[in-house]
């Protein structure tokens, strides 16, 4: 046995980029990509992907160069994941919602050769172009045009800046259907580059190799247990960790990925029904936005043997919020996983025998634990910030959530700080782990759940207070569309919990007293929000996530709430 091991055959790297060409192979025929009335197929697909490869090699695109994207969920993006890397480079896709100063520091960070742009974000490049320093040098640029919008729907390409070609044209002049791609030379080669929210600091550049994306990709279909030919809807931005792996996901199951520029209530369920989806990915707010959807922008589910499935994460999915999404007939599994994961690797996944007979609160209240590892994953644990060691499995006591597995990143690119910061020993003897920066616990029956993220966790009175547990029963509110809390200063506890809220409807009368008596009957007296502040939105990252430091912040300016006094911030309030 000693004399066996890796050999030629068994050792080419893995990457998931092959999965086109079996794709094109068995599902030659079959949609591919879906946009407004237009459609392709699996083996055109491939070419344009292959033409997109060789078109970037012809422009002097190497091994290693980043390319960078800055597009919604149109079909060149979804391209991108294919091409760019078949090219040899790193794909780097920029979240569209970031301001210009942001994505002039990615762009000079990453060392980005050349950018796709939609015409809905050129305004935006051009402002984060005019921004690089002027010894930096900057990418090229290839406008993707849009010849299903109107063009008047669109700011206009600004005149001074420099537009190399189009994609349609770059395909077309310099794409080669027949492309040999650059394979990589070794599984760990980079192959995506993706910034970080930036929800808790900075956001930092998170590099994955083949190999990585690889397994997570498989790792994913298999344990949201996504059948063959499956229709899939974009209502995840492809640029959040891309897609969650499912862009590659897709090619492997043969599905059809209906793209969608806008995502809204009534955009959505118009797409579900017009094309039998069949699949989903959204953060919780997509669900919130499905639940609370005015009547008139419903539409019925499609009938069949199967609901239309909706795989949430990315941030707690509150229980009322996920009852609330499976009353109205979806089929919702919940997942965790970190832009440094490349994709979810932790799921709660379901027990149909034992838990479908519990009654729908019960159902939803397991449903909203982040779960166990995926079988993809190594081992994940959660340990005591002082001793290292796994936190008892009582479902009560707080530790960090540790990780290690094939699908974390390589480091984050040009900062061996943070890298040596994020992968490191427990103190516990053991070497090498992921520390994800969250707080949770361990349930008796193995299942984790999340509490915070440890800049959130409240700390009240030596308690400390979890803010997700508090916003999961103002969910529970009837009135109560968001819910987030933070700490704000009290001058005798150190902090205690604030309450902001947005309300489901206009002219729902509720104030802050009310809220904080419908809390005490709910939860116990450290726990109760002593502030409550009623806000039209609250603010959120680029993600859909909310910006917890924005409103630690307004907080912490109200000044600190005194001994034995409840201050309410808003007063009553009827949501404008
Ligand atoms: N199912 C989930 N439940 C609770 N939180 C989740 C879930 N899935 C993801 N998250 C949160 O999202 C985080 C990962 O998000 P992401 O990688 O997009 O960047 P970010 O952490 O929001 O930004 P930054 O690292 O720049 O602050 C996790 O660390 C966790 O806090």
């Amino acid at each position: 046995m000693d004399k066996l091991g890796p050999n030629a055959a068994n050792s080419c790297p893995l990457t998931p980029l092959g999965f086109l060409e079996r794709a094109a192979t068995v599902y030659g025929d079959c949609p591919s990509v879906v946009y407004h009335g237009a459609a392709s197929t699996w083996s055109q697909t491939r070419r344009r992907c292959l033409r997109l490869a060789s078109a970037l090699v012809s422009l002097g695109i190497s091994r290693r160069d980043v390319v960078s994207v800055l597009l919604p969920n149109v079909p060149a993006m979804y391209e991108a994941h294919f091409g760019v890397p078949m090219s040899g480079a790193v794909l780097n896709s920029i979240n569209t919602r970031l301001d210009a100063r942001t994505v002039s520091v990615l762009l000079r960070h990453s060392g980005s050769k050349l950018v796709f742009v939609d015409p809905a974000f050129s305004p935006l490049l051009h402002e984060a172009l005019c921004l690089l320093p002027p010894d930096h040098p900057p990418p090229l640029v290839i406008l993707v045009e849009d010849p299903h919008e109107k063009k008047e729907q669109f700011p206009p390409v600004p005149a001074s800046m420099a537009i190399s070609t189009t994609y349609e044209r770059l395909l077309e002049e310099r794409g080669d259907p027949e492309f040999a791609w650059v394979r990589p030379e070794s599984e760990w080669d980079p192959m995506v580059l993706n910034y970080t929210s930036g929800t808790t600091s900075a956001p930092k550049g998170v590099v994955h190799c083949h190999r990585a994306i690889f397994l997570v990709t498989l790792d994913s279909l298999v344990s949201w247990g996504v059948p063959e030919r499956p229709t899939y809807l974009w209502t995840l931005p492809m640029f959040h960790a891309n897609g969650w792996s499912f862009p590659w996901g897709m090619a492997v199951a043969g599905g059809t990925n209906v793209c969608l520029r806008r995502v809204d209530a009534r955009e959505v369920y118009a797409a579900i029904a017009q094309h039998r989806v069949s699949h989903l990915c959204g953060a919780p707010v997509v669900l919130n936005m499905l639940a609370n959807a005015p009547e008139s922008a419903r539409r019925p589910l499609p009938e069949g043997a199967h609901k239309v499935r909706i795989l949430t994460a990315g941030a707690p999915p509150p229980a009322a919020v996920l009852g609330r999404t499976e009353a109205l007939g979806f089929d919702v599994s919940h997942g965790y996983g970190l832009t440094e994961t490349a994709g979810l690797v932790i799921s709660c996944a379901w027990k149909g025998d034992q838990w479908n007979k519990l009654p729908a609160s019960e159902r939803a209240r397991l449903k909203a634990r982040q779960g166990v590892r995926t079988p993809g994953m190594a081992e994940v644990d959660i340990v005591d910030a002082v001793t290292g060691r796994s936190v008892p499995r009582d479902g009560a006591t707080m530790g960090e959530i540790v990780l290690r597995g094939g699908c974390l990143t390589l480091g984050y690119y040009k900062d061996e700080a943070a890298t040596r910061a994020a992968i490191r020993g427990t103190g516990a003897g053991e070497e090498g782990w992921f520390y994800t920066g969250d707080v949770g616990v361990m349930h008796p029956d193995g299942y984790l759940e999340i509490r915070d993220r440890s800049k959130d966790v409240i700390i009240s009175g030596g308690e400390n207070i979890s803010s997700v547990e508090v916003e999961a029963v103002l969910y529970g509110h009837p009135a109560v569309d968001e819910a987030a809390v933070v700490a704000r200063p009290d001058e005798f506890w150190g902090e205690t919990p604030c309450a902001f809220l947005s309300l489901k409807k206009k002219g729902v009368n509720v104030t802050a007293e009310e809220v904080i008596a419908w809390s005490r009957e709910r939860m116990a007296g450290y726990m109760v929000p002593k502030t409550v502040v009623f806000r039209d939105e609250l603010p959120k990252t680029s993600t859909g996530k909310v910006q917890k430091f924005v409103l630690r912040n307004m907080a912490s300016e109200m000044g600190p709430t005194r001994r034995g006094v409840s201050v309410s911030g808003g007063g009553t309030r009827s949501k404008m």
